[in-house]
């Protein structure tokens, strides 16, 4: 059964600092929403609605005012108690409808519930929301086909009231949507209120028949409030303060028109009229052109002073009376620890899944394969048959491996720093939800993108090194193997400390382009004696450590024409700062993922 919470907020601020000065986005607004109905926030474009929606859902924090649940304030318990549906529909675009709403439900689930139970759960919420006709779609994207928006849209209500949350947040979940879509889709929130909980959502501009399905109106207006009470009252209150449409037209349309200040088809109140025409006999003064409307600074401060004085001080009253709920029941909120659906492995194991899952079609991806067989073969052709035993032979194969060493760095990076960039959004809304620790999901994460990764240089591999005549011993051929696989991973680790440090792609290219393109200079094949001040950096470079392991696997001892300035023992030094590398890195963007996530509350 759903924990009825009964949500207030009393006089919230919200501020922000732009270039230095502080701006107010939401000045005082109060209200109350209870279980059992849905409380619908309107107002132009930038009113604050989605700022508002933010701090109500535990998003962000006021800057001023309180906020309660059950009369308790926000507890990081609340967290499985709040389903919240983002704007943007963050959602993989390569799973299916049943697997989006299959991982949630395994990620997001009690302990409690078995594997089974919880799958049975996402079959549940697929035919509640009419989803079964294309449960076996792919979500899909900007790029590839997908659900249409409608469905795409009860997919994301459905990862949020799959764990049966008390409260549920939506900010515009019908824009762009088409009005039998849209009515839909309000309906169905209607039928979510009914079981017991409390629906709050955002509203950009609804049909009449939309707007009277809602139980209460929140009407801001540039960051104030301009009603608060029952949708149904909400025309008679705007009646009395002398505004009335003058012509047949849509209640939702008339209080934006109103919160924008647009008074043209509406009737205004005397007081505003008289302003008006006063400030057209100054006008008439100086000859200036004659103002028929009341300006939308006048209709706003009009509109905020009429509510302050004539039902503001009411609805305050309101907040202050006692709940009919029991104690224990309000205790219930603040006493519950903050508890994980699944175990680390679990989780680590979900998101192992989901990401290979999500990731299948570049696995599978005819371009990426046929770009690495194609690099080879022309590789192959290039070097067919080279023979090390002259002094230009051996020259020319020390280039193809230095090539080895380049590409299979190079390759990685630009692959992993679209990791994070590109999950940011995802990560952020999971991690609000508590649905997984970022260990498991970091681990995961770069998990599952090593089967790709080292699936395509066994291909390259064979056929280069066959074809360019390297030595043909079996121990060799897995020796350079396995050393374009530690190469492999510890570029891929670079990539993705990039990525997690910028979470920006166009940056993070541009620096990964800088930083490979300096660690191939200094990877010891352009250069072989670097002065002493600068021959750190070829310490740092994956290029150079994998290439002096590919130079020590084919020729042992390495010819001195071939030799950098460092002589090459064993390789074991080389080993361990690849290593290194592989670790290092990793850790690197672990951190960086920890301070994002600080930085989002
Ligand atoms: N961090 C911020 N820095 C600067 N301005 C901000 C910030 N957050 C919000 N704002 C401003 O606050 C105002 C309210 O934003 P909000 O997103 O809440 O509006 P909204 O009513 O949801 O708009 P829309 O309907 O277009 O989504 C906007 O003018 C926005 O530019």
């Amino acid at each position: 059964p759903t924990l009825p919470i009964y949500l207030k907020f009393a006089e919230v601020k919200y501020r922000v600092a732009v270039k230095g000065t502080p701006r107010e986005i939401l000045s005082g607004i109060s209200g109350s929403a209870s279980p059992g109905e849905v409380l619908a926030m309107m107002g132009p474009s930038g009113s604050g609605k989605t700022t508002l929606l933010s701090m109500l859902g535990g998003r962000a924090t006021a800057a001023d005012g309180c906020i309660s649940y059950n009369d308790e304030p926000f507890g990081k318990s609340l967290k499985r108690r709040i389903g919240f549906v983002t704007q943007d529909d963050v959602l993989f675009t390569h799973l299916t409808v049943k697997e989006t709403l299959t991982y949630a439900a395994l990620l997001r689930l009690p302990r409690t519930m078995t594997r089974e139970q919880k799958k049975e759960r996402a079959m549940d919420i697929i035919y509640e929301l009419g989803l079964e006709r294309c449960q076996d779609t792919m979500i899909g994207g900007s790029f590839v086909r997908g659900v249409s928006g409608g469905e795409r849209k009860r997919v994301c209500i459905g990862n949020e009231i799959i764990i049966n949350p008390s409260l549920l947040f939506l900010d515009e979940p019908t824009s762009g949507l088409d009005s039998t879509t849209a009515l839909r889709i309000v309906q169905l929130l209607h039928d979510i209120a009914e079981t017991g909980k409390t629906v709050i959502t955002t509203i950009h501009q609804p049909s009449s028949r939309l707007f009277h399905k809602f139980d209460k109106l929140i009407l801001l207006g540039r960051g104030s409030l301009l009603y608060f009470g029952k949708t149904a009252e909400a025309m008679p209150y705007f009646s009395s303060i002398g505004c009335n449409p003058l012509i047949a037209m849509n209640p939702a349309e008339f209080l934006l028109d109103l919160a924008n200040g647009n008074t043209n088809d509406v009737s205004v109140p005397s007081e505003l009229d008289d302003k008006v025409h006063m400030e057209n006999q100054n006008l008439q003064d100086t000859n200036s052109k004659i103002n028929l409307r009341p300006s939308a600074q006048d209709v706003h401060e009009y509109l905020v002073d009429a509510y302050e004085h004539r039902v503001a001080y009411k609805e305050k009253k309101k907040l202050l009376a006692p709940l009919p709920i029991s104690d224990d029941m309000k205790a219930t909120i603040t006493s519950s620890k903050r508890e994980w659906g699944t175990n680390w492995c679990q989780q680590y194991s979900i998101l192992f899944c989901r990401g290979l899952k999500e990731r299948r079609h570049d696995y599978l991806s005819w371009m990426r394969i046929t770009q690495v067989i194609a690099t080879s073969i022309i590789l192959g052709l290039l070097w067919w048959h080279s023979d090390p035993t002259t002094p230009k032979g051996l020259q020319d194969q020390a280039g193809l491996l230095f090539f080895i060493a380049v590409f299979w760095g190079f390759f990685p990076v630009f692959t992993a720093i679209f990791t994070f960039p590109q999950e940011r959004a995802m990560l952020n809304k999971e991690r609000a939800a508590d649905m997984y620790k970022l260990s498991a999901y970091f681990l995961a994460r770069t998990t599952s993108d090593l089967p790709l990764d080292l699936f395509l240089p066994v291909i390259f591999m064979v056929i280069v090194y066959f074809m360019a005549g390297l030595k043909a011993s079996a121990m060799r051929f897995f020796l350079s193997m396995l050393t374009v696989f530690l190469s492999i991973i510890a570029a891929q680790g670079l990539g993705l400390a990039i990525g997690a440090t910028l979470l920006d792609i166009k940056k993070a290219t541009t620096l990964a382009s800088v930083t490979v393109m300096t660690f191939m200079l200094a990877g010891g094949f352009f250069v072989k004696r670097v002065p002493p001040f600068i021959s750190w950096l070829r310490y740092l470079s994956f290029n150079y450590h994998t290439y002096r392991l590919l130079l020590k696997v084919q020729y042992d001892p390495v010819p001195d024409i071939l030799m950098t300035s460092v002589p090459l023992d064993n390789g074991v030094t080389e080993v361990g700062a690849l290593v290194a590398m592989i670790i290092g890195y990793r850790v690197l963007a672990y951190l960086s993922l920890r301070r994002v996530k600080a930085s989002n509350g």
